[in-house]
């Protein structure tokens, strides 16, 4: 909470305490003749900014009492600011709170008429103007303040009309238009002692205070009016009695009131923790005080971000000195670090590069490798079919069917590759033998059979014709042996499905290399009769081939 009242308003009320008794009449009337001199300054600067119709509600010498309700709603105010300042109170609300449709104010019109003059103030308190309460709009404020403000806005227009050259003064006393720095007078010792010795006050509000007294100046005020007036008559020697017996009344009252601000402070920093402060519209001037001390505060910062020590100044720049050294040698350790990666990459691609060649070699190799096995693969196939050339171009082989029981067989004795038969008695009795590749007797398996046969499929995926077929008389078991019996499983399967079977094996073994095409025919030579036991027309029945294979590399 700051302080809501200013030395001038004390001394103000101290000196008109003082010989009140003896001076009243005469004082009251100076003072409202001069009051009214500078209202009239005010208003006739006030209608010229703004023009006769935005200033309608403000006759050219207005009452004290007209003045206050002219500027109440705060658009005048605004309106003028805007015209010194462009843009100082972005929003002005107009209508509802005018003054002469809503005399008194509602309700709802009061809080946007305070809306009005509080930017108002803000904006006037950020130009380093003096400002008043918005409690002076209202019955009984102080139209003086109001009067004085909008003189210094007067006073500070003309400054900038004239090329806004050097340091604005108003009222002979010289204003920074920049925020404040040090608003302590030389002459306000007194003062100073006395803000001293309430050691309870921070420095935001000591200053909020002093601005207060800066914007309180007024050398051609009231104060300066009563001021005179209580000298007036005096003798010489009366004087620094009567000064120091003001000058008394002034700290002491002062003091008070300084006192009774913290109470209230006080009070309501303890009522609002307890949660019994109810929802109450806070009244104008708090929220004035409130502003003026945000205000201070944003002042304050400026003023301190200007005024760093010289010993925070070297603190800083002993930091930003290390951060330097430090972002330059991680700047170093990044270069370095840069050249490693750099001479890694190098050793890298130089290792790539030779790994390639190491990689290519090893293809070439592998060509060669494969080339050759492809060589070799060859030459064995080649030895492979000469040895199957070497076992015999034509194979024939002997199977013995099981005999019947009861049936004496014919075969007298059957050895690797010869059978010996015995002969009827009417070819002359005895024993005949025959050669052949291999004999199989009646008790030799389907696989045994086979296993003699099996190389010549390979030749036939090597490129070979083979032709294997079986010859006998009716019921000698030439279908058995080809085909297998009716009851087909995987140990009777005959020659046929198992050479077929090898095919597809070998064939799948070699698909990486060869791709084969495979076609089948079924045909019989019978009656010296070769049939296509698979041609669906009569003309085509006859067919002299028996396999065809067709092969080709991929
Ligand atoms: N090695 C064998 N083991 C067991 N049974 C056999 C054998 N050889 C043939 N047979 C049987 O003898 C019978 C006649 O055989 P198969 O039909 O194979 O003779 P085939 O020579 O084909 O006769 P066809 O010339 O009249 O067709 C069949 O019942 C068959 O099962």
């Amino acid at each position: 909470m700051a302080l809501s009242f200013s030395v001038a308003n004390v001394m103000e009320d101290v000196l008109q305490q003082h010989d009140n008794r003896s001076r009243e009449l005469d004082l009251d009337s100076r003072r409202a003749e001069e009051a009214a001199t500078r209202r009239y300054e005010a208003t006739v600067w006030i209608r010229k900014m703004i023009g006769v119709v935005g200033a309608r509600d403000l006759p050219a010498e207005p009452s004290e009492e007209e003045f206050r309700l002219a500027l109440r709603s705060g658009q005048v105010l605004c309106y003028v600011i805007n015209k010194v300042e462009p843009g100082a109170v972005t929003k002005v609300v107009e209508g509802p709170c005018d003054s002469a449709s809503v005399p008194d104010g509602a309700a709802l019109s009061i809080y946007q008429c305070f809306e009005n003059v509080r930017n108002f103030l803000v904006a006037v308190e950020q130009m380093g103007l003096p400002t008043f309460e918005a409690s002076d709009l209202e019955q009984g404020g102080k139209s003086s303040r109001i009067v004085n403000c909008v003189l210094a806005l007067k006073s500070f227009h003309e400054w900038k009309q004239t090329g806004a050259n050097g340091v604005w003064k108003f009222g002979g006393n010289v204003k920074p238009v920049a925020p404040s720095k040090n608003f302590i007078r030389k002459n306000s010792e007194p003062f100073k002692n006395s803000l001293s010795r309430n050691i309870s006050m921070n420095e935001t509000s000591m200053n909020a205070q002093l601005v207060e007294t800066e914007n309180s100046k007024m050398p051609n005020s009231s104060l300066n009016m009563l001021v005179r007036a209580v000298l007036m008559d005096k003798k010489p020697d009366e004087v620094p009695v009567l000064v120091e017996s003001v000058l008394s009344k002034v700290m002491e009252e002062f003091e008070n009131r300084i006192a009774n601000q913290f109470e209230l402070k006080n009070t309501s920093a303890k009522d609002a923790p307890t949660g019994n402060k109810t929802f109450l519209k806070p009244t104008s001037d708090e929220i004035k005080v409130e502003d003026k001390k945000r205000a201070v505060v944003k002042k304050n910062q400026n003023f301190h971000e200007n005024s760093i020590p010289d010993e925070e100044k070297k603190r800083r720049q002993q930091k930003y000195q290390m951060l330097f050294d430090i972002q330059e040698k991680d700047i170093k350790d990044l270069k370095q670090t840069l050249s490693v990666i750099k001479s890694g990459m190098q050793f890298m691609q130089m290792k790539f590069h030779d790994e390639i060649q190491n990689f290519g070699m090893h293809v070439h190799g592998l060509a060669n490798a494969a080339s050759g096995y492809h060589r070799v693969l060859e030459e064995n196939r080649k030895l492979y079919n000469q040895v199957q050339d070497l076992k015999g171009n034509i194979r024939v082989y002997c199977r013995v069917r099981p005999g019947k029981l009861n049936l004496q067989s014919v075969v007298d004795n059957i050895e690797e590759g010869t059978i010996t038969i015995n002969t009827p008695a009417k070819y002359g009795k005895g024993c005949r033998s025959f050669n052949f590749n291999k004999v199989f007797g009646p008790s030799a398996t389907q696989a045994e059979v086979f296993a003699d046969t099996r190389p010549l499929i390979r030749s036939v995926l090597d490129g070979y014709n083979v032709c294997i077929f079986a010859y006998g008389q009716t019921g000698s078991g030439k279908t058995h042996t080809m085909t297998g019996p009716k009851d087909l499983t995987e140990d009777s399967q005959g020659v046929n499905y198992r050479a077929l079977s090898d095919l597809f094996f070998l064939a799948e073994q070699r698909k990486d290399t060869f791709e084969y095409n495979v076609s089948v025919q079924m045909i019989e030579i019978y009656d010296e009769q070769v049939r296509d036991l698979l041609a669906t027309e009569g003309l085509n029945k006859r067919y002299p081939f028996l396999f065809a294979t067709v092969y080709k590399f991929k």
